[in-house]
């Protein structure tokens, strides 16, 4: 098939050359253009704006758009929107909010665009070499562009999730889980780190990769970065969010679902922006106020 593909950042070009392994070919638009060799210089054409890139299309345009969730992928929809005849089917493969789905797909309906929000998992590499994609859409469109996530993902990585917006919705919660599932493991090994052994964390992420409850491709995660630096001196211990795991919370918050591992999860997140924290010195003072408990004094004075 040919596809065309806006946003050749690290996860847009993996999908790009992974398309070309299997035999698509790609049209394609960034504002940074990569350097590309050999059979992806033949089969991932490069053009300069996105217009050039629709008029390259066979007359069953597919666009897929691989850009930044929010004001970016916004952008691209309603140029598309402009841009696209009915019959044509565009593709959200980014982490947009499940909201914002729905009423783009509304928007580009009522003009006979069929849009497809598609929730994307496994990072660079499942990009690369096989991903697992979550899918929204319209079920009997679907069946056109079924062969495109045959080929990409990995085997069984994918799903017909159900309506527009039932994809990316899928993919915030499995995002929830993940906040969850790494605060846990992270957890663990700051147990460890505070506790009575000396233990080889790389090995420990290992061990616990062989045959236990816990393995996992997160846990493998794990034993690689403790392999690059084992006490992981090199970083600070920031853990930015770019919205799903504040989703899912905004959504157990609506639907008065508990989620308080997600959620704490999520707070912990946040905690972790801040060296110190105003709320600590409210509580610290409060101690001091009621019960003369001692306070650490502030490096200011
Ligand atoms: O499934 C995945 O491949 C990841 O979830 C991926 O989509 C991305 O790394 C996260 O969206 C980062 O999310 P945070 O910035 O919120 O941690």
């Amino acid at each position: 098939m040919q596809i065309g593909l806006v946003g050749l950042g690290k996860m847009g070009l993996s999908l790009a050359k992974n398309l070309v392994d299997h035999g698509h070919q790609v049209v394609a638009y960034d504002l940074k253009q990569p350097k590309l060799e050999g059979e992806y210089q033949a089969n991932i054409k490069l053009t300069q704006s996105v217009e050039a890139m629709v008029e390259a299309l066979p007359e069953l345009k597919i666009v897929w758009s691989m850009v930044p969730c929010g004001e970016p992928t916004d952008q691209i929809i309603e140029k598309m929107q402009a841009l696209l005849p009915a019959g044509s089917i565009l593709i959200d493969g980014g982490n947009s909010n499940y909201k914002e789905s729905v009423a783009r797909g509304g928007r580009l309906a009522s003009q006979g665009i069929h849009f497809f929000d598609v929730g994307t998992s496994g990072g660079v590499e499942g990009a690369r070499q096989g991903a697992c994609f979550m899918i929204g859409g319209d079920a009997t469109v679907f069946q056109q562009i079924e062969p495109l996530f045959q080929d990409m993902a990995v085997e069984k990585g994918y799903l017909y999730a159900g309506p527009v917006g039932s994809g990316h919705y899928l993919k915030m919660v499995h995002n929830g889980i993940e906040y969850g599932m790494m605060q846990a493991i992270a957890e663990g090994f700051d147990v460890l780190e505070h506790g009575p052994f000396d233990y080889d964390y790389e090995q420990v992420a290992r061990v616990w990769n062989n045959g236990s409850v816990i393995r996992s491709w997160l846990m493998e995660l794990t034993e690689s970065a403790f392999s690059k630096d084992e006490h992981l001196d090199e970083i600070q211990g920031k853990m930015f969010s770019s919205g799903e795991g504040k989703w899912t919370v905004e959504e157990s918050l609506a639907t008065q679902v508990p989620t308080p591992v997600i959620t704490m999860a999520l707070m912990m997140r946040y905690r972790s922006m801040y060296p110190d924290t105003f709320s600590g010195k409210v509580v610290a003072a409060l101690r001091n106020e009621f019960g003369g408990h001692a306070v650490a004094k502030s490096d200011k004075n």
